[in-house]
């Protein structure tokens, strides 16, 4: 019989011993003590292994003689015996030939053809899809949040092809155009955040936060995972940029980018980074000293500007072409993408009230100009002019957060050494940025990229009729022809915006404010992780099966007895308990060091423990900090 003594170590670790009676006394020195009931209570190791090694050595529980020959085997009924039996306990471990290439986890049919041993049949189970405990990792993959429905699978088979086959339904209006042939990829499962927390419930109204800020930052998180497009003959490295995958169309009618053809590329850099590959297709750099525009632009960090990291020459394509390396923002869309869809509306097609579905709110517009003029002004302080204010070249890169791409590529294609550090150039330049910036205006307000040109009159009426009056005084402003000794200044766009910057500065802080929260509810993750790493390195190390500090006697049995009672937890009919709350609860506790007490019992229910979760916690540091100084 296993017993346990205190360990040498100073915890306060408890036996709980029962108080001796007339009955326990032994009769001899040599005879275990015996409980009351000890030899009418069936030996554990009959149920565990099959048989009780010590059965012949002083095992005071009940043995139940065995049958000398075995049972024959029921004809009717050809089922799995409900107990396992000395032979399968000894069998060797089945090892399947083939692995099936796909999903592992078996269908519960499958599962009961390939099991030859149960202890109890399915439905003696709980009810697997009436399950809902919210801390259950699936749960809120398989059920959904209960506004957005779940998938309505009845069984655990019909759940399993949801997910191979729908499970990214949701995601949908975020993925990303595909460009390439459909490459065979392994089905990643999309990660639970909400293992921790409570899923989160609405966010409060915040302008700059998604409703659905968990499930983008998800698929975010996929995109930056997509596998290469290999069809297309990529070069494999560029410069150390590796893995390219095409975000637009490369086949078909190409659009031009100024005179030239540009194509976009998502690649990994050397730091594991998602970058943007923007190439200019048979271009030839003449002049070296074009490149310096990239140089400045580089070092401006303003967080409405899409980064520009470096730009080079090279031939992997095939051609002369010239890359430009900006930062990538996972599933960012144009302006002209996300709202230059419905041209009916400036067309006056299918409005039936004074606002027609569709049309950008003028809250939201606001914002945008509030962006784009920082984006403008800190370039114009900086001695540049953007030259890329175009609805194709400001993105969408999260709710209502826009940046402006493409930066410093049209200083590099127009270079002309003899117009390099002309000062009148760059204050036309910049003046043409503020007139781009009222073209991009209207052009968002009508939903329609040629609202500025023939049909000006009519957009300035749908303006007017849709929109406050100081937004189209202020696009109107941008879009005017400066005046011989008055240039337009950005900084008079911002004297106009009046309290809509203190709006948009509230909104920003509400923003922080609830990011900071989800922050929060994450924390714990990173603590919880460490926890659950320490006990993978201390747990069943094959060179610690013969130290005694480990052996039922020593100090570090306290480990082995806590991870049996936070994981290998069984309910009344030897079930095992698969409750997370419980596993979670367990692990903060430890974390914490609370004083709270608990029970621990070994396997055999022959020895019970009392510690606190200090105590635990002093055990598993000192083991851990054993393992480290090896
Ligand atoms: N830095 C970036 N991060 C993420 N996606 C980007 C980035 N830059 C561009 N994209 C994406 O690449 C795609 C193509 O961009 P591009 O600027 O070529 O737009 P376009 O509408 O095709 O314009 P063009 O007329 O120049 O072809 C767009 O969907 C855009 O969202």
């Amino acid at each position: 019989m296993a017993f346990f003594s205190r360990p040498p170590s100073t915890n306060a670790a408890v036996r709980i011993v029962a108080p001796p009676t007339a009955d326990d006394v032994p009769k001899t020195a040599s005879a275990p003590p015996a409980r009351k009931d000890t030899t009418k209570r069936e030996c554990r190791n009959i149920h565990i292994y099959g048989s009780c090694k010590y059965q012949d050595k002083g095992c005071i529980y009940y043995h139940p003689s065995r049958p000398t020959t075995p049972p024959p085997a029921p004809a009717a009924q050809p089922e799995t015996p409900s107990r396992l039996t000395q032979a399968a306990a000894n069998a060797p471990v089945f090892v399947p030939k083939n692995l099936p290439a796909g999903p592992t986890s078996p269908t519960p049919s499958r599962a009961q053809a390939q099991t030859p041993v149960t202890a109890t049949t399915l439905s003696d189970s709980p009810p697997l899809t009436e399950y809902n405990d919210p801390y259950d990792p699936n749960y809120y993959y398989y059920h959904g949040s209960g506004s957005e429905g779940g998938y309505g699978h009845d069984s655990i088979e019909g759940q399993f092809q949801a997910m191979e086959v729908g499970a990214y339904d949701d995601y949908d209006v975020m993925q990303p155009v595909d460009y390439y042939p459909p490459q065979p990829t392994f089905i990643r499962q999309p990660l639970n955040y909400h293992l921790y927390t409570l899923p989160p419930t609405a966010p409060p109204p915040s302008h700059f936060i998604s409703p659905t800020l968990h499930t983008d930052l998800q698929v975010r998180s996929e995109t930056l995972h997509t596998g290469p497009a290999s069809s297309l003959g990529l070069p494999e490295d560029i410069n150390g940029y590796h893995t390219l995958v095409p975000l637009e169309n490369t086949t078909g009618e190409r659009r031009k980018f100024g005179n030239w053809i540009s194509t976009v590329y998502r690649a990994t850099g050397k730091d594991g980074r998602g970058y943007v590959l923007r190439r200019i297709e048979n271009y030839r750099l003449m002049h070296e000293h074009a490149f310096k525009a990239v140089e400045q632009w580089s070092q401006l960090r303003q967080p409405n500007i899409i980064a520009l990291h470096e730009a080079f020459t090279t031939k992997a394509f095939g051609d002369n072409s010239v890359v430009f390396v900006y930062t990538y923002h996972p599933n960012s869309q144009t302006l002209q993408e996300a709202h230059m869809k419905n041209k009916a509306i400036f067309s006056g097609r299918g409005q039936s009230g004074s606002s027609p579905a569709g049309l950008v709110p003028e809250r939201t517009i606001w914002s945008y100009i509030i962006q784009i003029a920082e984006a403008i002004k800190s370039a114009h302080d900086a001695g540049l002019a953007v030259r890329m204010i175009d609805i194709s070249k400001v993105l969408l890169t999260g709710q209502n957060r826009v940046r402006v791409s493409a930066c410093g590529i049209a200083e590099v294609l127009t270079y002309s050494p003899a117009l390099a550090g002309v000062s009148t150039i760059i204050t036309t330049l910049q003046q043409e940025d503020i007139t781009m910036f009222g073209k991009l205006v209207f052009e968002l307000c009508c939903g329609h990229a040629g609202a500025v040109g023939a049909s000006f009159p009519k957009s300035l009426e749908f303006v007017q009729k849709h929109y406050s009056p100081d937004l189209k005084t202020v696009a109107l402003f941008m879009l005017s022809s400066p005046q011989p000794h008055q240039q337009k200044h950005i900084g008079v766009v911002f004297d106009m915006l009046g309290s809509r910057l203190l709006t948009e500065i509230d909104d920003l802080q509400n923003g922080m404010d609830h990011l900071e929260g989800e922050l929060m509810s994450e924390l714990e993750n990173a603590r919880l992780v460490r926890l659950l790493c320490k006990f993978g390195f201390i747990n069943e190390r094959p060179e610690f099966a013969r130290d005694a500090r480990w052996s039922e006697t020593g100090d570090r049995y306290i480990i082995k007895l806590f991870r049996d009672y936070v994981f290998h937890q069984v309910d009344e009919r030897g079930n095992p308990v698969v409750n997370m709350s419980h596993v979670l609860s367990c692990l903060n506790k430890l974390d914490a060091g609370t004083d709270e007490r608990i029970l621990l019992v070994s396997r055999d229910e022959q020895s019970v423990l009392v510690v606190s979760y200090k105590e635990v916690k002093a055990c598993i540091e000192a083991a851990f900090a054993d393992l480290s100084r090896r």
